[in-house]
């Protein structure tokens, strides 16, 4: 018997067992129809007299991936879920989840109204709602506190992790895992338990097991989680939810989660982290300008790759290579070089995979000193010195030695990835794969691409980035690509606010509230500030300070702060070398200490310069720094370098720290409104006009004059104003 009508259907099974099955895929995500379907088809099990017993699962393997984020920003209809959850738990007749797949947000609320839950081997399970901004709020953080404890839930809920199925069972979670068929097991069990009570088996009747140090606890969680929320309210509404499941009855901890639920729900904050998850899935479907894109582009299979170079970089992307399960060559000419690396790739596999508790994939990767031992890979990735010229010879080999149809990847933050490809006998192999540091740890991944590389590596270049656990973005080729790019009008604003009267702590202060992990000065003294002066000398911009006053202020026609490179003159590189815009107890020490030298040291710069220092707020920081890193990302949009501003705004929270409740810079703008940005930026540009970053770009008037579209319909205005050029 079965009625395939509606989002959830319902069969009966083994004569006596009601079998209710979510269809909405990809994830079943609990839509107003799915909604409309469980209440119908439970309903109708419960009060069929031959039915016994009842299985709730999704259909293809997939329990449930929670409720429909898609429909939040809309007018919500169809029956609401706790009133539908309340009745499953009501029910006379054993409800059973049979949990393959994943078990998130709604979809574990569902399965926690349930009597039972059996959960396949291979199951997921968790209630990521603050990853949304948002809290579980169909009785989540009441069900699980109930029933794992205050602890383990406080865990999970301000966290967000999703644990496997062995781990829900330790936690009590589950009530048994299988490596059979879920939904099989869970009829058979249903129907053992068919007849008995069901009294004890309704978590919402369960009291709140206490800890004995609460009150310590709570403090302790809630300092956590403040902390490294950064500004984020959704965690620190999960703790005082779950602390309503531990001080309130059932039914007043419910009011207390839905109130705070509503709180978070109309909140900005929820919006920007809702466009955070569908932007991370948009950048997948990547395009270039020349129409390629993702559907249409086939990689090329990868069964191995050679790493060349293994500095820092090179490490790091062997070790999240040979974690991809992939054969590594890894190249390093220096003998003692070589020597070194292979025992920190060995380590950090080793560290890696005691974490996971699975082997470490050591020897997935062969060493050598010659450049031959690539002859057979199907990709290589160069990780030599940022050195135009090194690159280009180490390119050359490559071209001689590896077989036809290797893809040859350069791993560069800034170089021109075309220039590099121009010298090449194939040029349509060549791509930027710009990672982060670490590497093995870091998410992001810019997938650089010159007009000469072919949509098949582009997209085998995006398919490995995947594989590697990297959130890939595909941009075009240009200074700095798009994340570099943006910083560099960033640091700028940063170097000129010092210059007026701003310390390194006011700036930084100002950009740690904002959300950011770390401040501009904080970050370039973990970074290395030797590195950025390298680049400007590559650049012809750093000069001998001997002259003083503005002249000596403006280098290649705009305004240049030099500060930066007479830090470096007197060997203060940041962290590394223990003083650098602050002072650090020890070289490669990591505790910023304010540093009376340096204050100082801006006291006198600005005397010598004609300097007079004003008193400068937070928000003058914030506008200055972050409103001229979104002129910049306009300016990227502009020249087609990003696709969309979800291309930005994920390379900005991934790999930059942009505070993903604040759902990147791009958003953030379209937050503030685009009238507003203008209208700043246009102020400080008469304050400034001889800074070339200030002035507002062509695209951001465009918008403002289409009366500043929502950020899904910018797109339309870059075509059109693409077209016009
Ligand atoms: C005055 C106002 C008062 C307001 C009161 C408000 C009351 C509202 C009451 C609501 C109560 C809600 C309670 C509940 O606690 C809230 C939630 O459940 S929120 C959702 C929680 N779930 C998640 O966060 C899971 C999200 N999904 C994933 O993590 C992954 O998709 C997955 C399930 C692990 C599967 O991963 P993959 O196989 O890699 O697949 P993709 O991630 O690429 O996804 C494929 C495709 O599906 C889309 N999708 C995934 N999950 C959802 C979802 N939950 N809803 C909608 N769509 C989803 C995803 O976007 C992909 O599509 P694409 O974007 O590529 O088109």
């Amino acid at each position: 018997m079965c009625d395939k009508g509606s989002m959830a259907q319902y069969t009966r099974v083994s004569g006596f067992v009601g079998l209710i099955t979510l269809q909405n895929p990809p994830v079943n995500a609990l839509s107003a129809a799915v909604r409309q379907g469980i209440v119908d088809m439970v309903e109708r099990a419960l009060s069929d007299p031959i039915v016994k017993s009842v299985v709730i699962c999704g259909q293809n393997g997939n329990f449930c991936g929670g409720a429909d984020i898609k429909e939040f920003g809309t007018n919500m209809s169809g029956p609401p879920l706790v009133p539908m959850i309340d009745a499953i738990e009501a029910a006379n007749k054993p409800v059973v989840a049979a949990i393959e797949g994943s078990a998130l947000g709604g979809g574990l609320e569902l399965a926690l109204g349930c009597h039972y839950r059996i959960a396949h081997s291979k199951a997921r399970l968790g209630l990521p709602e603050v990853t949304l901004g948002l809290l579980p709020a169909a009785g989540g953080t009441q069900r699980l506190s109930r029933l794992i404890g205050v602890p383990a839930a406080l865990n999970l809920i301000t966290t967000g992790i999703h644990v496997t199925a062995a781990q829900a069972l330790q936690l009590g979670i589950v009530d048994q895992v299988t490596d059979h068929n879920a939904v099989e097991v869970a009829v058979t069990f249903s129907l053992s338990v068919a007849g008995q009570s069901m009294d004890a088996r309704r978590i919402s009747t369960y009291p709140c097991p206490l800890p004995s140090d609460f009150d310590a606890l709570f403090e302790g969680v809630m300092q956590k989680v403040r902390q490294s929320a950064r500004g984020a309210i959704a965690p620190v509404a999960c703790v005082q939810a779950v602390r309503a499941a531990a001080t309130l009855p059932y039914t007043k901890g419910m009011e207390r989660e839905q109130e705070l639920m509503a709180t978070l729900f109309t909140s900005g904050q929820a919006r920007a982290q809702q466009y955070c998850f569908f932007a991370q899935r948009a950048v997948g479907r990547w395009r270039m300008p020349s129409g390629a894109r993702w559907e249409t582009s086939k990689p090329m299979p990868v069964h191995k790759a050679a790493v060349i170079g293994l500095g820092t970089m090179g490490r790091g992307i062997t070790v999240a290579l040979a974690q991809t399960g992939l054969s590594v060559v890894a190249v390093e000419t220096q003998e003692k070089q070589l020597m070194e690396a292979k025992q920190a790739v060995s380590g950090m596999l080793e560290r890696g995979a005691k974490r996971h508790g699975v082997a470490p994939m050591l020897d997935r990767i062969s060493y050598s000193q010659n450049i031959q031992a690539v002859a057979e890979v199907d990709l290589v990735i160069e990780a030599v010195f940022e050195d135009m010229a090194l690159k280009t010879e180490v390119f050359q080999q490559l071209s001689a030695v590896c077989k036809p149809g290797t893809l040859l990847c350069t791993n560069t933050s800034a170089l021109d990835v075309d220039k590099l490809a121009s010298e090449m006998p194939n040029p349509e192999l060549v791509v930027g794969m710009h990672f982060f540091a670490p590497a093995h740890v870091m998410k992001l991944l810019e997938v650089v691409y010159g007009p000469r590389s072919s949509p098949q590596a582009v997209a085998t270049a995006m398919q490995l980035g995947k594989k590697m656990g990297k959130v890939s973005v595909a941009v075009g080729n240009c200074r700095g690509f798009v994340g570099n790019r943006m910083l560099m009008p960033y640091l700028q604003q940063a170097f000129f606010l010092l210059e007026e009267g701003a310390t390194p702590e006011l700036v930084d202060r100002a950009l740690e509230e904002f959300g950011f992990p770390m401040g501009v000065f904080r970050m370039s003294d973990l970074s290395g500030l030797d590195i950025g002066w390298r680049v400007r000398k590559r650049d012809e911009l750093v000069e001998p300070d001997m002259a003083s006053g503005q002249s000596a202020r403006i280098r290649q026609g705009s305004r240049y702060s030099p500060l930066g490179d007479l830090l470096c003159e007197q060997g203060r590189f940041g962290q590394k070398t223990g003083q650098g815009w602050y002072r650090y107890d020890k070289p490669g020490s990591r505790v910023a200490r304010s540093d009376p030298w340096l204050h100082s040291f801006l006291v006198e710069y600005r005397a010598r310069h004609g300097l007079v220092p004003r008193s400068i707020d937070h928000q003058e920081v914030l506008e200055r720094c972050l409103y001229a890193l979104i002129n910049e990302g306009f300016r990227i949009l502009e020249d087609g370098i990003a696709a969309g501003p979800e291309d930005i705004d994920v390379i900005y929270v991934f790999g930059y720290g942009w505070p993903r409740h604040r759902g990147g810079p791009m958003f953030y703008a379209s937050m503030v409104g685009l009238a507003k940005i203008l209208e700043r930026l246009e102020h400080y540009q008469q304050a400034h006009p001889d800074v070339p970053y200030l002035q507002p770009s062509s695209l951001l008037r465009r918008l403002v004059a289409s009366d500043s579209p929502p950020i899904h319909r910018w797109r339309e205005v870059i075509k059109k104003y693409q077209s016009q050029l």
